[in-house]
């Protein structure tokens, strides 16, 4: 007889899984390998930003003070000595009476302490002096060096994302190289027999394999290097054998499928025979309650459901975090977010569901419905889906207007995972 499996809580669930070892390898990579990674050292500037005071305006670079007594009625005219781009510095100084052109980001020319816009002068003598009619002070329209950051200042923290701003920060200090987290290495097995690979026509009692190509894809979106071990069938000696050599290889193993009770499932036995440390085979959530994780030699084992929708949440909720966490991501999990449903969603269940669904901010927040049929099988759904809906377990069901808990697909993640308990 089959024994029953005690089911542990999402949160203790997640709790283990970010208890396992990991190890963060840094590697220095040329910048415009860097974006998608994480940080794995402080960033400080290098110079001060601007590194040098400079024109904000197409305009004219003045002495301040000769423009003093300057009025509609009384102008004052100056003579234009030269003008000077940006990337290029004046040759003349500026004396009473004189000024430069400059074009915007121009390094203020020495002995000039204002820009005066081209709009507020007038042109004289085909350029060779113009006229103010107002008084201008020090400064004004000047950006000062070091304005926007001080030589020595904190950029970026080991720990952040490296997202397209953060990659222009980089650059802005002459981080050509960058140093980051080396990426974890995950090897993906996925198990059955009646796996077909996407370009194979279909035939009876087979489907297509889309567990595979979703995990490696979540894998590449989760920062890691994928390892794709190909497909097995359900045979206990040679999915134990390729198991057993795909850890060897990489830093962490994913399989899916075959985690259940049925005959075929044979990744209970598999880690039976491996002597890895079972962390759990059951919690308390829908879709991905047979998800099993294990360790061995310090490595995990990720026992993905082989159902699409299972496999794909038991990846978000479990090995996403451990990833992220093993890069020095800051914000391993996923971003949570208040929401309203914006539909009925009357089936209750004990367990707390994690309801691919689809999330919209309209004029009142967040408006969260779920993006397909919600059954562990589906896969469908999962293709439009940006977020999770968490509805805790209990004896009701949930209607339009409820509020809920959504879990972001594609957010800034977060530093904490705390599983909404609470029957509303
Ligand atoms: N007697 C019981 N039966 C089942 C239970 C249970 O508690 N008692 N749990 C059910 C739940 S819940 C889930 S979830 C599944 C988990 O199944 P396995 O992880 O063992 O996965 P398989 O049996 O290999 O496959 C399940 C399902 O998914 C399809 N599949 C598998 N791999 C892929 C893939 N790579 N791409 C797409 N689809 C895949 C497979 O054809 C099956 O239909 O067990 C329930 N049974
Ligand atoms: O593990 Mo199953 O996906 O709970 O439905
Ligand atoms: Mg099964």
């Amino acid at each position: 007889m089959v024994q029953p499996r005690k089911p542990i809580s999402v949160s203790e669930a997640v709790n283990r899984v970010m208890q396992l070892p990991y190890h963060t390898y840094s590697e220095t990579v040329p910048l415009e390998q860097a974006g998608g990674r994480i940080l794995a050292a402080d960033v400080y500037a290098d110079a001060d930003v601007p590194p040098f005071d400079r024109s904000p305006l197409d305009g004219f670079a003045v002495r301040a003070a000769d423009t003093r007594n300057a009025s509609r009625d009384e102008p004052v005219k100056l003579r234009v000595l030269e003008t000077v781009g940006a990337g290029h510095t004046a040759v003349h100084k500026p004396g009473p009476g004189e000024c430069i052109r400059v074009m915007t980001g121009t390094m203020m020319p020495e002995g000039t302490d204002a820009i005066i816009m081209f709009e507020l002068t007038k042109e004289l003598e085909d350029g060779g002096y113009i006229e103010i009619t107002r008084a201008f002070h020090p400064q004004d329209n000047v950006v000062i060096q070091g304005e926007e950051m001080r030589r020595g200042s904190v950029v970026l923290e080991q720990g952040e994302r490296i997202h397209a701003g953060a990659v222009a920060g980089l650059a802005t200090f002459g981080c050509a190289q960058v140093e980051t987290a080396r990426p974890v290495k995950v090897g993906v097995y996925a198990t059955g027999t009646e796996l077909l690979e996407p370009g194979e026509p279909l035939e009876p009692g087979k489907i297509r394999n889309s567990n595979a190509p979703m995990v490696l894809q979540q894998l590449r979106e989760a920062g890691a290097e994928p390892v794709y071990f190909g497909q097995l069938p359900d045979e206990f000696e040679l999915c134990y054998k390729k198991v057993k050599d795909a850890l060897q290889q990489v830093d962490a193993l994913i399989t899916t499928g075959g985690v259940s009770v049925g005959d075929f499932d044979f990744l209970p036995a598999i880690y039976d025979k491996l002597g890895a440390e079972v962390l759990f085979n059951k919690i308390a959530m829908r879709p991905g309650s047979v998800t099993t994780a294990a360790v061995l030699d310090n490595k995990p084992l990720f026992g993905l459901s082989g159902n699409p929708s299972a496999c794909f949440v038991g990846f978000e909720l479990f090995a996403g975090p451990w990833i992220r966490q093993a890069h020095g991501d800051k914000q391993p999990y996923l971003q949570p977010a208040p929401a309203v449903l914006a539909s009925d969603f009357p089936k209750p269940n004990p367990f707390t569901r994690f309801v691919r669904g689809i999330v919209k901010f309209n004029e009142n927040g967040m408006t969260a419905v779920p993006a397909g049929l919600d059954k562990s099988q589906v896969v469908t759904s999962l293709a439009r889906s940006n977020a999770l809906i968490v509805l805790p377990g209990g004896t009701r069901g949930y209607q339009n207007g409820d509020a809920v808990d959504v879990l972001l697909l594609r957010g800034d993640g977060s530093d904490t995972f705390s599983e909404p308990v609470k029957d509303r």
